[in-house]
């Protein structure tokens, strides 16, 4: 069969460093922030049904209204160092940052466009004084960046014409030059975060984005970019005609979570997440459910459970300052994250059988499982079932590792944990200390 010129050039996750830093990450931030933040998806008194940031893709948004709105930009109260300390109180490592969302403004004053931060009456340099704010609280930064800028006239959704596929050229010269000055102003950054990449135009152009994600590698050696960046050369995304993830982690859990551990086919993953049920951007109303702190610490759970981080969005308000329910949520899900953190950082899939009570993981490098509590049964006794070749050696709560649990044999392969008569009001940790031994696994009793 024909070999694959613009496929994945990698099987399996990376190994390197910055790779492994990136998987034990655990919890991250995503903030998505700019023009559209003005509007809170309302225009005269109408709501968009849609997510707040897509509003000028609305019906009832005259272009001309939007387009000027960036004049009207003037965030008095924003402090990025306000952002960071928020965000190291909520114990995230990460945070994506939208330098460029659909709607082509950049909140860096890059070279190559006028419609930027530098002229708008802000005259920040928002990009660098959030690079620079999270990095100084130890936070990883990551800059989200959407290839699709309905402001750029060269953009187009597909190539039909000479004339579409001279001006798209003029496009991915643009965007290659912008990612260049994101990367050399802002070298502290991580990784990119790519997004508005599934029309027919980059799909086209699998050529093309093989290239720039090879040059972008270069230019900034280590750099971690998902699965939404490329296209092959048959305009496969994600995962490449022969069936092989493309990009150094799966980018496709938008608002969703895997259910199970087949569902991420041993790929690193991250699950971006919305508080309210849809919406990036800031918005005036939320309809429908929010999630509470509860629901953001087991989803949490569930993805590092899974090998995947969690990346939870805010929506900052165009004056800087955030909603009281993200603030809340932030310091509510910081106090749990203190206590707890040792089962959500540089964990991994503990690949025991799922119970009811909650969520496995396994500290990355230690012969320690955590099993993170959600869910106590009226008889207090957990069900714990060891993968093979592994015994429970010590059990206790993270928060009392004096105090040893009893473990109360079932059958060869399982105990129950009989839990102290308390009230549990919150997700709480028990550590597993384990060690080898017990029922031989298939491949061991293979190799004797
Ligand atoms: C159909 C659709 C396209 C793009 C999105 C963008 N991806 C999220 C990370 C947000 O940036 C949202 O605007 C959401 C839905």
């Amino acid at each position: 069969p024909k070999v694959l010129q613009h496929g994945a050039h990698r099987v399996g996750k990376r190994t390197d460093v910055e790779m492994a830093t990136w998987r034990g990450y655990g919890m991250g931030q995503f903030i998505h922030w700019g023009v559209y933040s003005l509007f809170g998806g309302e225009l005269n008194g109408n709501y968009y049904n849609g997510a707040a940031e897509w509003i000028r893709s609305w019906k009832d948004m005259p272009n001309g209204v939007y387009d000027s709105a960036y004049k009207q930009f003037n965030p008095s109260s924003f402090d990025a160092t306000q952002w960071a300390k928020m965000a190291k109180q909520m114990g995230v490592r990460y945070v994506t940052f939208t330098t460029k969302h659909h709607d082509g403004f950049c909140l860096w004053p890059s070279k190559y466009t006028d419609y930027t931060i530098a002229n708008s009456p802000c005259k920040k340099d928002i990009v660098k004084q959030v690079v620079d704010a999270y990095t100084k609280e130890g936070i990883d930064v990551y800059l989200y960046f959407s290839i699709m800028d309905w402001h750029n006239p060269d953009w187009r959704y597909d190539l039909k014409t000479k004339e579409d596929s001279v001006a798209f050229e003029r496009f991915k010269l643009f965007t290659k030059k912008q990612l260049t000055e994101l990367l050399q102003q802002y070298p502290q950054t991580k990784g990119l975060w790519f997004d508005g990449t599934w029309d027919n135009s980059w799909k086209k152009s699998g050529a093309f984005t093989d290239t720039l994600e090879q040059y972008l590698k270069t230019l900034h050696p280590g750099l971690i970019i998902g699965s939404r960046f490329r296209a092959d050369e048959f305009g496969n995304r994600h995962v490449d005609a022969t069936g092989v993830l493309m990009g150094d982690y799966e980018q496709g859990w938008e608002r969703k979570i895997p259910k199970t551990y087949a569902d991420v086919h041993g790929n690193d993953w991250d699950c971006v997440m919305t508080i309210p049920e849809n919406g990036w951007g800031y918005q005036k109303k939320w309809l429908g459910h929010w999630k509470t702190t509860n629901e953001i610490l087991e989803m949490t759970a569930q993805c590092v459970s899974l090998g995947g981080n969690f990346v939870l969005n805010f929506g900052p308000k165009p004056d800087g300052t955030f909603r009281p329910e993200e603030v809340e949520i932030a310091k509510e899900a910081g106090e749990w994250m203190k206590i707890n953190n040792a089962a959500i950082y540089n964990c991994e899939y503990a690949g025991w059988e799922k119970q009811d009570w909650g969520y496995y993981t396994k500290k990355t490098n230690e012969n320690k499982v955590y099993m993170i509590v959600f869910n106590v049964p009226v008889s207090r006794s957990l069900k714990v079932k060891p993968s093979k070749n592994t015994l429970v050696d010590k059990a206790y709560l993270l928060t009392a590792p004096g105090k040893t649990l009893s473990l109360e044999k079932l059958d060869y392969d399982a105990s129950f944990i009989q839990l102290p008569s308390a009230q549990y009001k919150q997700p709480f940790v028990i550590v597993l200390e384990t060690k080898e031994g017990g029922e031989k696994s298939d491949e061991q009793k293979a190799k004797t």
